[in-house]
């Protein structure tokens, strides 16, 4: 039996969209296509967060407004405005909490983080971007979660992105990883405070997202 054997193992991936896994540094690894199956459902979702908690461009405290739209779902939420970065349990435009976190969103994370070896992943938070062509996320690390014992947990949705990976070092040049629909990053242990951004992203149609990409990142912050 070979791994694209779909009839042998019982799976229902056609044989171009069979899942596979590249670790890409010591503790970051591409689950390719790991949510295409719920990725409709995931989309779905994610348009019933945002009647209750718009995308919004935040400000961040330089007094640029992001070029990528944001919200939340969970317990606590990343939020930016001139005064810093923070997690907060409400969303600032609401004055609402932000809305639950859906089980398909807690079964995903739980299934991806346990795939590479996370298998204590508790989320509080869900940051959703949302990215139309042009929109842009430079070189960052995801450092105001406190506990980096817990990875990150990224999906991305729609149209395809090139993810910069770079190093633990800002001034490294990131690779150019490109990223589909239905894929899944996680990232932890020695690279959970690894460099990483989104190149501008190129114009496209998809037939789920239509000119957008979507990307869900589940953290666990320490409050
Ligand atoms: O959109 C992505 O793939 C990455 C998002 C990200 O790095 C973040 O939200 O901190
Ligand atoms: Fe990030």
């Amino acid at each position: 039996m070979t791994p694209n054997d779909a009839s042998a193992t019982g799976q229902l991936w056609s044989i171009e969209e069979v899942p596979s896994t590249e670790q890409l540094l010591p503790g970051f690894t591409l689950l390719r296509g790991f949510c295409l199956k719920e990725a409709a459902t995931l989309l779905r979702a994610i348009d019933e967060i945002t009647a209750r908690s718009p995308f919004r461009h935040m400000v961040v405290p330089g007094g640029h407004t992001m070029s990528v739209a944001m919200t939340n779902c969970g317990d606590v939420g990343w939020v930016s405005d001139r005064s810093g970065y923070r997690y907060s349990p409400d969303d600032p435009v609401t004055g609402e909490p932000w809305p639950p976190t859906p089980a398909i969103f807690r079964d995903l994370a739980s299934k991806a983080s346990s795939a590479v070896g996370f298998s204590n992943f508790m989320p509080n938070g869900c940051l959703i971007n949302r990215y139309a062509p042009g929109a842009r996320l430079s070189l960052h690390q995801d450092r105001n979660e406190q506990d980096f014992t817990q990875p990150i947990v990224s999906v991305s949705l729609g149209l395809p992105a090139t993810f910069l990976l770079g190093s633990l070092t800002r001034s490294d040049t990131p690779r150019r990883i490109r990223v589909e629909h239905g894929d899944v990053a996680v990232w932890g242990g020695p690279a959970r405070l690894i460099y990483h951004g989104v190149a501008p992203l190129r114009e496209g149609i998809h037939p789920l997202s239509g000119s957008n990409r979507i990307n869900l990142t589940f953290r666990h912050v320490s409050m």
